[in-house]
C-alpha cells in the first residue's frame, strides 16, 4: 500500500519556474526567489500549524479586533508573524503592508532597491473553526523611485509585478502569476513540503456554469446585478450553480480551475456599501492571477488593475472576477460592457 500514483512524480518548483523564465530580468530573479521562497516556507509552517489546528487550541479567537473592525483569529496573528519575520529575513522585501496592520512594516536593513509587499495573511477567517478552506494572499510590488517613499503603496508609480495564493485545503496549493502567466504547485509533505508544479500555466476553461456569491446580500445589490443574478439561475442557457465557500482563495481557486465568475459587489454585508474585498492585497493580486490565467477582473465596471489605491491602504473595493467570457457576459447583462 506504500506504492505512490505516478502523477505524485516530482516536476517544477516555483524558483525553477522563475528561473526559466526570460522575461523576468536577473536583477527582479534575485529579489523574487528569496521573496517566494519566504512564501512557500511560510506556507509549510501554516499548512502544518493549520492541520493540528484544534489540538494546538489555535482555532479560535484572539480577542481584539483589527484596522477593519473585525474579530482578530489566533491563526491571523500566527500569519501576520510568520509571513512578516520570514518576508523581513530576505532583506528584500522594503515595506510589507498587512490586512492585520494599520500601517505598513518597515524593513529598514532591507535592500534599498527592494520590493513591496501588501498580504492578507489569512483570509476566509470564519472558516477556521470548522476546518473549511483558508489561505493566505500576496500582492508583489517594484517601487516608485526612492524620492516618492511617502507614496510607496499609494499613487501610481509602484507596479505590481506578481500576485500569489495559498490555499490550506485538503492539499496546499501555492499560485503564482508571474511574467503574464499564471502557475500551480502542490506542497508534497512526502517531499520535505517542496511545493511541485507541472510547469504548465493554468487557463481558465471557457464554457464554465458556476457563479459564486453571498447570495443573502441579493437585497441589497443595485437592480442590474439582481436581474443578473436571477437570469443565470432560470434565463440563461445553460443555467449556471452556485457554489461559495466563504473564502475568497478557495473560491477563486475552485473558479480558476472549474470556470466560474465569482461576484462580491457593492453592498454585501451591512456598511460594506463599497465591497468588502481590499483593493491592494485581495483584489490586485487575485485580479493579476485571473488575468494571466486569460481572465479578468472589474469592480462592476473598469478592470481592477486601472484602479490607483488612494491615501486608504485598506480602502475596499467591489469584485468580480473569472474567465473572460464570464466576466463579459456579466458586463453585458448589467448594461457596462467590456
Ligand atoms: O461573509 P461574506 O460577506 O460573504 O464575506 C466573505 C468574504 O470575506 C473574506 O473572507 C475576507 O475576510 P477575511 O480576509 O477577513 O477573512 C473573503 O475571503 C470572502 O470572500
Ligand atoms: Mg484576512
Amino acid at each position: 500500500m506504500d506504492q505512490e500514483p505516478q502523477s505524485a512524480r516530482r516536476t517544477k518548483t516555483p524558483a525553477e519556474i522563475i528561473l526559466e523564465t526570460p522575461g523576468i530580468p536577473d536583477e527582479l530573479k534575485k529579489k523574487l526567489l528569496p521573496i517566494i521562497s519566504a512564501l512557500t516556507s511560510g506556507g509549510r509552517i501554516m499548512a502544518s500549524l493549520i492541520a493540528r489546528g484544534p489540538l494546538l487550541g489555535i482555532t479560535g479567537s484572539a480577542g481584539k479586533e483589527n484596522i477593519q473592525g473585525e474579530e482578530v483569529q489566533t491563526l491571523d496573528r500566527i500569519g501576520q508573524d510568520t509571513f512578516c519575520q520570514l518576508l523581513g529575513e530576505t532583506q528584500k522585501v522594503r515595506e510589507l503592508l498587512s490586512e492585520e496592520e494599520p500601517l505598513p512594516t518597515l524593513f529598514p536593513q532591507a535592500d534599498p532597491d527592494g520590493l513591496l509587499i501588501a498580504m492578507d495573511p489569512l483570509d476566509g477567517s470564519s472558516n477556521i473553526s470548522v476546518n473549511a478552506s483558508i489561505g493566505s494572499i500576496f500582492a508583489i510590488f517594484s517601487p516608485p523611485p526612492s524620492s516618492d517613499r511617502g507614496e510607496i503603496f499609494g499613487g501610481d508609480k509602484r507596479k505590481l509585478i506578481a500576485g500569489a495564493y495559498i490555499l490550506y485545503s485538503a492539499s496546499t496549493s501555492f499560485v503564482i502569476a508571474v511574467d503574464q502567466k499564471t502557475y500551480l504547485f502542490t506542497m508534497d509533505p512526502s517531499f520535505g513540503g517542496e511545493f511541485l508544479g507541472t510547469g504548465e500555466p493554468l487557463h481558465f476553461p471557457s464554457g464554465g456554469k458556476i457563479y459564486s456569491t453571498n447570495e443573502s446580500y441579493f437585497p441589497l445589490w443595485e437592480k442590474g446585478i439582481q436581474d443578473y443574478i436571477t437570469w443565470v439561475k432560470s434565463g440563461r442557457k445553460p443555467v449556471m450553480t452556485s457554489r461559495y465557500i466563504g473564502a475568497l482563495v478557495g473560491d477563486l481557486h475552485r473558479n480558476l480551475l472549474k470556470g466560474g465568475i465569482y461576484l462580491y459587489p457593492a453592498e454585501g454585508a451591512p456598511g460594506k456599501n463599497h465591497g468588502k474585498l481590499r483593493l491592494l492585497y485581495e483584489a490586485y493580486p487575485m485580479a493579476l492571477i485571473c488575468q494571466f490565467a486569460g481572465g479578468i477582473a472589474t469592480d462592476g465596471d473598469r478592470s481592477i488593475l486601472s484602479i490607483k489605491p488612494g491615501s486608504d491602504l485598506h480602502a475596499r473595493v467591489p469584485l468580480i472576477a473569472g474567465p473572460m467570457d464570464l466576466v463579459s457576459e456579466f458586463h453585458t447583462k448589467t448594461g457596462h460592457p467590456l
